[in-house]
This record gives C-alpha cells, sequence and structure tokens, in this order.
C-alpha cells in the first residue's frame, strides 16, 4: 500500500513583509536592509508556486501568518498605554525593536517545526516539534503562534502530536526542517531521518562557525529525535561544516536538499561528507531502491554561487520512481554556473528530470527561497483526512486568497511605516478574515482580548 503523499504547507507571506536586516549571517537579509518591499507582490508570488504545484498534482497546503506588529511582545518588554501610544514610542526609543516584532518571517515554514511521519515514530502517530528559532529575537517570538497554527491544521489527536519548543537558549537553538530532511523509499514505508547541525553546545571542544552564528545544535536535534520516539538505527546526525555558516549559509537548506531515495548536496556542505555518506547508507540498509547521492563539486559551482542563487534551496519533488523534478527560483537561471549545471544534471542519468523556475524575489531578497517557504508532511491517506480541509490550495482558495490580499496589502513598505497605526488595523483585519477563510479559530492574542 504506498498511498502516502509528501504535502508541503507554505506559509502565506503577512502584510508586513519587509527588509529591516534582522539576521546577521543571511546575506541576503543584510544586503538588502532598508530597501523597500512590496508585501502584495511578495503574497502573490508565494501563492502562484503554491497554485503551480497543487496543478501539477501536489498537496499543497497553505499556513497563515501572524499578527504583526506583535503588541504583545511589546507590553511584555514595558511598553504600556494603548496601541497607538506604543507604537509612537517604541519607534522613538527602540525603533529596531519594533522592526524585530513586525518582521513577516514566519512565512519562512521550513523552520516553523520538525516533522517525523507516522511511519518513523514509535506511537505510529505523526510529531511536530515547534522550533524556538532562539538565535534571532525576531523569530523567537514565533513558536506560540506557530504552535496554535498547527495544531488549528492538524487537529485530530488520534493522527498528530504536537510537541512545544525547545527551551529557548542557545544550547538548544532548534531551527526546525530547514535543518532536517526523511528519506525513505515510499512515503509511508520507515524512513531515515537526517538531522543536520552546526554546533555542539556541551562540547566546547567541537568546532564551530567563528564568523556568523551556528544557529542549530546537535542537542536539540537529539531531543527532538527522543520526543518523536525515533528508532536510533534510522537517525543520521551530521555536523554542516563550519566555513560553510561563516560563508552565509546559515541553515542547511540553503546547501543541501534530499527526497525519497535521492540527496542533492555541495562537496562542502557536511564537515565529514564520507562519514555523511556511509551512515545513510548504514541506515538506509537493504531497502528496495538504491540509494543516489548528488554531489555538486565546488569546481563545477562554488559556495559563493550556491548562496547567490539558492540552487540547494530548491524543492525536489517526486512524480514517480525515479522522476523527480527541482523547482528552483529564478536566481538559477541567472546564475551561467548554476544554470550550466542544471543542464547537466537534467541531461544526466540522475532521478531529476525536469528544473521549474519561479520568481520569488521578494522572499529571496530576505534569503529565503523556494524550499524555506515550505513545511513538508507526509501524510497518509487517512492522515490527509484528518488535515483541516480549508487550508488545502485549490482554485477556489487561489481566487479568494489572491482577492483578500489584494483588497488588503500595500505594495511598498519602508521601516518607517512600521509604526503607523493604520497599518496593525490594515494587517489585524485581513488575519481576522483570514481565520474565517482558513477555518482556523481565533488564534491570534488581537482576537482573544
Ligand atoms: N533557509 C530557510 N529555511 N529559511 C530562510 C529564513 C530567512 C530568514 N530571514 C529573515 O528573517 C530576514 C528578515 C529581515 O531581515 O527583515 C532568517 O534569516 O531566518
Amino acid at each position: 500500500m504506498n498511498s502516502a503523499t509528501e504535502a508541503n504547507f507554505d506559509g502565506l507571506v503577512g502584510p508586513t513583509h519587509n527588509y529591516s536586516g534582522l539576521s546577521f549571517g543571511n546575506v541576503a537579509s543584510l544586503n538588502n536592509s532598508n530597501q523597500a518591499s512590496n508585501p502584495k507582490a511578495a503574497a502573490k508570488q508565494g501563492l502562484e508556486k503554491m497554485k503551480a504545484l497543487a496543478d501539477m498534482g501536489f498537496a499543497q497546503g497553505i499556513l497563515a501568518p501572524h499578527e504583526r506588529p506583535h503588541l504583545p511582545t511589546l507590553r511584555q518588554l514595558g511598553f504600556t498605554g494603548s496601541d497607538t501610544q506604543i507604537l509612537a514610542n517604541v519607534v522613538r526609543k527602540a525603533p529596531k525593536l519594533l522592526a524585530a516584532v513586525s518582521s513577516a518571517s514566519c512565512m519562512w515554514t521550513a523552520n516553523a517545526a520538525t516533522v517525523s511521519p507516522s511511519a518513523d515514530t514509535q506511537d505510529g502517530k505523526l510529531h511536530f516539534s515547534v522550533a524556538n528559532l532562539a538565535n534571532k529575537f525576531h523569530r523567537s517570538i514565533e513558536h506560540e503562534t506557530t504552535g496554535e497554527i498547527l495544531r488549528a491544521s492538524f487537529a485530530d489527536s488520534q493522527y498528530f502530536s504536537h510537541h512545544n519548543a525547545l527551551p529557548s537558549v542557545e544550547h538548544f537553538g532548534d531551527e526546525g526542517a530547514a535543518n532536517h530532511t526523511r528519506f525513505c523509499d515510499q512515503y509511508d514505508n520507515k524512513g531515515v531521518e537526517f538531522f543536520v547541525y552546526g554546533m555542539e553546545a556541551f562540547n566546547s571542544a567541537a568546532v564551530k562557525p567563528s564568523r556568523f552564528p551556528a544557529r542549530h545544535t546537535l542537542e536539540a536535534s537529539q531531543a527532538i529525535a527522543r520526543r518523536h520516539g525515533l528508532q536510533a538505527s534510522q537517525v543520521v546526525y551530521a555536523q554542516q561544516n563550519p566555513d560553510v555558516i561563516d560563508a552565509g549559509v546559515f541553515h542547511n537548506d540553503v546547501i543541501a536538499v534530499g527526497n525519497r531515495n535521492a540527496h542533492f548536496y555541495h562537496q562542502q556542505a557536511f564537515l565529514d561528507t564520507a562519514k555523511m555518506r556511509q551512515d545513510l547508507l548504514t541506515a538506509w540498509g537493504d531497502r528496495s531502491s538504491p540509494f543516489h547521492f548528488i554531489e555538486v563539486p565546488t569546481d563545477a559551482v562554488s559556495v559563493q554561487d550556491c548562496i547567490q542563487s539558492y540552487l540547494f534551496n530548491s524543492q525536489l519533488l517526486s512524480r514517480g520512481d525515479d522522476d523527480m523534478v527541482l523547482i528552483v527560483p529564478s536566481e538559477c537561471q541567472a546564475n551561467t554556473n548554476v544554470w550550466h549545471y542544471l543542464q547537466s544534471l537534467v541531461a544526466s542519468n540522475a532521478p531529476i528530470q525536469e528544473v521549474k523556475v519561479f520568481d520569488l524575489k521578494q522572499s529571496m531578497s530576505n534569503g529565503g527561497g523556494p524550499a524555506c517557504l515550505r513545511l513538508r508532511v507526509a501524510l497518509t491517506a487517512a492522515e490527509r483526512q484528518a488535515v483541516n480541509s480549508s487550508i488545502w490550495m485549490n482554485d477556489e482558495r487561489f481566487a479568494q486568497l489572491n482577492q483578500w490580499v489584494d483588497r488588503h496589502y500595500r505594495d511598498r513598505l519602508v521601516e518607517a511605516d512600521l509604526a503607523d497605526p493604520q497599518l496593525l488595523i490594515e494587517s489585524r483585519s485581513a488575519l481576522d478574515e483570514l481565520t474565517q477563510l482558513l477555518n482556523l479559530g481565533s488564534i491570534y492574542p488581537f482576537q482573544q482580548n
């Protein structure tokens, strides 16, 4: 019985999408700081990708954005008075704090959680662990609402098990599925769960990056494997090469992607590539299909090319056995080395048969490509039936959401606009309507007062 599918749940870009240079170590975020953004175009680019995948026959879901600016955080940090007074005060006294609580960063749902499909877990349920995103303040305030949205989307406790974020400190820094890949022969067979970390928190002798932060620790990944009840022989850990983190590869999904029996990665991605390969093959064992390593050499594509084009921040999707399509951002087409490489890849007998290009420029300018925008959830037929049916992408939802964006979103936003009380009102009325469209209930703090 191969009735399971892998669904993608994309983050819908929120109305405050902007460029504030909040992510030290993420080159695009720093380089585009203070540019004007276009939230309307950003949301529509995301919707186009979701619709295209749904039209290709993939199960495609939508995860709602968060309430921003996040007034509850400002109140927690000592700001008082009406919402308008708080905005006026914070922009004067701490403008970067206002930018941080206004970020639409929850759009990158690869960082929402780590997901273990039911075939891999001891209790036979599908497990979600919300990521604490502790390394960046603007992202560390996401996990509570992310948890609410996941619970509202995957509500049935017969099938789904939800875990809160790990302790929000560097020792357990957890960036979710951006550093996690599940390999399998068929989606409903037991898989190999591959966890990639940037540093070891409790071992000061271990190597780690020196220039940019390692956001994710080995200890966080081990805790998640324990909570999800994964079988030790089916779990592989690998350390990211600290030099690539220092070059700007802040998540492993900027330099590697995997699907089913294929691991597509850069020669310099891992600290010990031979060990990564051996450990994966050992865990893979004698499964029916062969395991493919597709290693991209530095002399074809440099680490800089990877960071600039987001070649590996692509979605690798199965259309059938040994027939995969790669969804890449248009920056890959613009980079000669990358585009040449992709042509030769498709011409070779690797399982990647086709490359499809998408314009995601608004998200890319903050360091978020196709893979950042989606959370993968492998679902059995029964689990798929149990998902909140209003969050699936289809013709009707696509039309409704485009109209909703047209009604509520601005086409230009700069940092100074974040203090505009009207923006807060616009965002809240957009989200209020969205919770009805997606049948989510009252998940936002402003709806609970
Ligand atoms: N690779 C994955 N899976 N996700 C990409 C996340 C990009 C995000 N950028 C930001 O948060 C920039 C926000 C700003 O600067 O305004 C980050 O660095 O966490």
